[in-house]
């Protein structure tokens, strides 16, 4: 894989970043995914004492063991419980990879404290980092897996420095059962989980591509259906919270059949993107356009349906002021849409019975000659 220096900065600039409402919701998903299997690895964490015990391991250490995958299961119990409430924390995430760090680094350090080889030289233990990194990559927040992995490496870095610090001879970090400990392995171990991290990391951003491919048009790069559904519970959700008013336009290009017959599906196509250059362009805070269909757009607004109406109106003098160009020479044609409004929460609570209230008035604006922005029944 090549990589330029530019696309290493959008690569990291796109982990660090805070994910938007959808990487958001998908990431709460993810939380609460990260938090069943945390439950179920957490259980299967006791076999592991018991299968050191059985082959005849040290009783210290499967005392350790076993202590440690006893927190790990209550604590586990306690994630789960706070990934399943409605209410989506912010900290969750960052709290609970945390403590899978955190875990991981205490049992080393109790092992430590018992034989000091067995702190750096236990590989069971030692994968728990990995399952920790690996982990966070059901989150869809690169912001997560970095802060994971940096943890690890830093937690485990300091313990490596404080075990050669506290060993008096070389001696000391020679074990019948765990070899000896030596700073080229340990580096090594560090290496491995930036390794790790940096995988993690990039799994995250290839599934945000893939999340963002999915909401987005492949024509006119708008949001599209998809995207739709998922925002708007949010917006909804927001809009309510502020008290404020917000008005879906059903947006439909007047006899766009007519560009596609008269000049190819080639100038239709253009036609739907310069369309989506003005209306774009005409944009202002607070209004979303997404392509739902066709010919057929919807725009959010957050205003009363009054204020609404006469923004959509202006934007469809505007486009009728900017005529399309199918070919170069042919003659100018103007373009001209018709919408319908709906007002929520007034007219309706949910997306459904918004367009479905917007779309009578669209098909009134259409019969009405077309050219028409709808807000009443007529
Ligand atoms: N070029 C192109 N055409 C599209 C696309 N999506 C839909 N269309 C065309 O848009 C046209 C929509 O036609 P109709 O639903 O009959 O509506 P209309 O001609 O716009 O007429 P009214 O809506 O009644 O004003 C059809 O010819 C579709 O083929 C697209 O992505 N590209």
């Amino acid at each position: 894989m090549h990589m330029t220096g530019g696309r290493i900065r959008e690569v990291v600039a796109s982990l660090l970043a805070r994910p938007d409402e959808i990487m958001l919701e998908i990431g709460a998903g993810g939380e609460l995914l990260v938090a069943r299997l945390r439950a179920a690895l957490a259980a299967m964490l006791l076999l592991l004492p018991l299968a050191n015990a059985l082959g005849g391991g040290g009783i210290n250490e499967t005392i350790i063991g076993l202590g440690g995958a006893l927190v790990v299961n209550v604590f586990a119990q306690v994630w789960l419980s706070l990934a399943r409430r409605r209410r989506l924390y912010r900290w969750l995430p960052f709290a609970s990879s945390a403590f899978d760090v955190t875990a991981t680094t205490l049992v080393l350090v109790a092992l430590a404290a018992n034989h000091l080889p067995a702190g750096l030289n236990s590989l069971i233990v030692w994968c728990g980092y990995i399952l920790a990194i690996l982990l966070t990559a059901l989150r869809s927040d690169g912001r997560i897996a970095l802060f994971a992995g940096t943890l690890a490496i830093g937690q485990y870095g300091l313990l490596v420095l404080a075990v050669f610090a506290l060993a008096s001879s070389p001696e000391q970090l020679l074990s019948s059962d765990y070899g000896s400990v030596t700073l080229g392995s340990q580096a090594q171990r560090l290496v491995l989980l930036m390794m790790f991290t940096l995988i993690t990391a990039m799994v995250v951003y290839r599934m945000q591509r893939l999340v963002e491919l999915s909401g987005t048009d492949g024509l006119t790069r708008l949001p599209n259906r998809t995207w739709l559904l998922h925002r708007v519970p949010r917006l909804f959700d927001s809009v309510r919270h502020d008290g404020d008013s917000l008005t879906l336009a059903l947006i439909d290009l007047d006899h766009f059949k007519r560009i596609n017959d008269a000049h190819g599906h080639h100038a239709g196509d253009r036609a739907l993107r310069h369309v989506v250059a003005v209306l774009r362009e005409l944009a202002e805070p607070g209004e979303w356009l997404v392509r739902i269909g066709g010919e057929e757009f919807v725009l959010l607004l957050r205003k009363p349906i009054g204020t609404a109406w006469e923004r959509v109106d202006a934007i469809r003098r505007a486009l009728g002021e900017r005529p399309f160009q199918p070919e170069r020479g042919a003659d100018a044609m103007p373009l001209s849409f018709s919408a319908g409004l709906a007002g929520f929460p007034h007219e309706g609570s949910d997306l459904s019975r918004l367009l479905r209230r917007a779309d009578g008035r669209l098909q009134q604006a259409k019969l009405q000659g077309r050219n028409k922005v709808v807000a009443r029944d007529g």
